[in-house]
């Protein structure tokens, strides 16, 4: 049985754990699949190479209304797909390589499937037959999560090309002429932009009263209004069955608000959420503990089992790369200097959500500040009612700021409009760094006329205390009277 230093399964996020700080330990790299993990292969990255295309075609055909004449003729659905898979199979058969290669030569990779049989004991189905067991001193579990498909009566005779999820849809052969895609969460949110902006006759069915329930009800109600207007949008709608269809594709039965119904499409996008794959690892061997379906871990990424570690997806409540890449680094950090622990910071978490129009968000939601404190500040601008919107004729698009009037310090933002997931970094900035909404706003300079103009004129109105500069930190007449 071999023995490693380290162990870590799933190339994701764990896999930019090794660099020189580790030349000298033996490692051992698990992955089961593609190298590089959903990120790259099935996840942000190929679904934000497809939505770009969208967005720009969204824009082309919203450009009448600004003098510009343009004729959008369609969507080359083989060019798309070929342009992101040939780069990103690319990616992915570099970081193989690389980790397979002489340039890592203390790293063997099993490309297999692993779970745990003993206490740090590991035993992998190897992907082209036969098993290996491998122990370690210290193992990292970056194992990611999966899609979760509902067992709807009759999915399982359905031909494997007519049934989708994320992991599956974007690579399909041509762009279908309809699309029925079930979830109100990200994925089908972000597959409904793309698949309608290429020219797809989208249907989405969402169990709940609104598409992007979770999010702040001002943004999840203004997008359910949008969206409902671009394709056929069904809320409080369950799939009772599936069917092929008579001429071929797909037959959905479904029961709604005006009863049982029935819709038909050429595809069937499942995305109905994400699972932990903690229930595959078979972790109690080990002794590593899993609660509500992830691994356990504390601050500093550890689980309760000396030298065993968890990061990203298959631990972490919140399923986003940017951090699962932050928890790589403390995972990092922590085993290079177990003396030295660092903590892992989940302060002020952002999401995007890349649809038209855009949606960012951080911190809590008006619902949840009002379950936590009394009387929270808000805060709602527009972006027509600032220069760059106005200038655009937005029509749509807001800020809405959520602060605290004891502290003056914002608890949450929520941006819908052009280049939202950008227009809300200083907002994260100001959240992680304690920098109170007044002070944001008048302690810098705010370019005009930029997009960003549209927090400062948020913040600005936020009913929080103002907090003046102190003119020795910003020099001699203090930015806080700056108007
Ligand atoms: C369609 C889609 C779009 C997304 N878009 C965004 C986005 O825009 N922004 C964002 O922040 N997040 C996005 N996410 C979420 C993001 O992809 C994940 O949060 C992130 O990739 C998780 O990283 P990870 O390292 O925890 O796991 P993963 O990247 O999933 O890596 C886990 C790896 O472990 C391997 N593995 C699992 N079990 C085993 C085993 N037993 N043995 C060996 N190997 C195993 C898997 O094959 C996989 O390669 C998206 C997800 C999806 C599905
Ligand atoms: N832009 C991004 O950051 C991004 C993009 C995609 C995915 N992600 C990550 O991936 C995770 C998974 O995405 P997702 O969209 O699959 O999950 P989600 O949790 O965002 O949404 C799941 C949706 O499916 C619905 N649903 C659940 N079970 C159902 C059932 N049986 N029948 C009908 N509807 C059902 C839920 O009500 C919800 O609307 C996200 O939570 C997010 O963390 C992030």
């Amino acid at each position: 049985m071999r023995h490693f230093d380290l162990v870590i399964i799933g190339t994701g996020s764990a896999n930019s754990i090794p660099g020189p700080e580790f030349d000298d330990w033996s490692i051992a790299v698990v992955e089961a699949d593609k190298f590089g993990g959903t990120c790259l292969n099935v996840g942000c990255i190929p679904t934000k190479m497809y939505v770009h295309p969208a967005d720009v075609l969204t824009a082309l055909r919203d450009v009448a209304d600004l003098g510009v004449h343009a004729t959008v003729q369609d969507a080359d659905w083989t060019a798309i797909r070929d342009r992101v898979f040939g780069r990103i199979d690319a990616i992915e058969a570099a970081g193989r390589a690389y980790r397979t290669g002489d340039e890592t030569p203390n790293i063997t990779v099993f490309e297999g499937f692993g779970a745990f049989t003993g206490h740090k004991q590991l035993e992998i189905q190897l992907n082209d037959g036969g098993v290996e067991t491998i122990t370690g001193d210290r193992f990292v579990i970056g194992a990611g999560s999966r899609a979760v498909v509902p067992d709807y009566p009759g999915l399982d005779d359905m031909p494997l090309d007519v049934v989708h999820t994320s992991d599956t849809i974007m690579r399909i052969e041509q762009l279908p002429r309809s699309l029925v895609v079930v979830g109100g969460g990200y994925i089908a949110a972000e597959f409904a932009h793309v698949f309608d902006a290429y020219g797809t006759t989208v249907t989405q069915l969402v169990r709940g009263p609104r598409v992007l329930k979770h999010h702040d009800i001002d943004v999840s109600t203004a997008f359910t209004e949008l969206v409902g207007k671009r394709y056929d949008l069904r809320l409080q709608t369950e799939v009772t069955s599936v069917e092929p269809g008579p001429d071929g594709g797909v037959l959905v039965h479904l029961d709604g608000p005006d009863g049982p119904g029935q819709v038909q499409a050429d595809l069937l996008l499942i995305a109905t959420g994400r699972v932990s794959n903690a229930d595959r690892l078979n972790v109690d061997a080990t002794g590593v503990p899993v609660a509500h379906g992830r691994v356990v871990v504390d601050e500093h990424q550890r689980t309760p089992v000396d030298g065993i570690f968890a990061l990203g997806d298959v631990s972490s409540p919140y399923a986003l790369k940017h951090v699962a890449n932050h928890e790589a680094r403390v995972v990092k950090h922590n085993l290079a200097h177990p003396d030295e622990l660092m903590v892992t910071n989940h302060k002020a978490v952002p999401a995007g959500v890349f649809t038209h129009p855009q949606i960012a968000s951080v911190g809590c939601t008006e619902a949840e500040a009002r379950d936590s404190c009394e009387d929270p500040a808000i805060a709602i601008q527009r972006y027509g009612d600032t220069a760059n919107g106005w200038a655009r004729e937005d029509t749509t698009g807001f800020v809405k700021l959520i602060g605290d009037r004891s502290t003056g310090l914002i608890i949450g933002a929520h941006v819908m409009g052009p280049e939202a997931a950008t227009v809300i970094q200083p907002i994260i900035q100001a959240m992680a760094f304690d920098l109170p909404a007044h002070q944001m706003a008048r302690g810098q300079y705010w370019i005009h006329p930029a997009l960003p103009e549209v927090v400062e004129n948020a913040l600005l109105q936020l009913p929080v205390p103002p907090v003046r500069v102190q003119p020795e930190r910003v020099g001699a007449a203090g930015w806080a009277d700056m108007e």
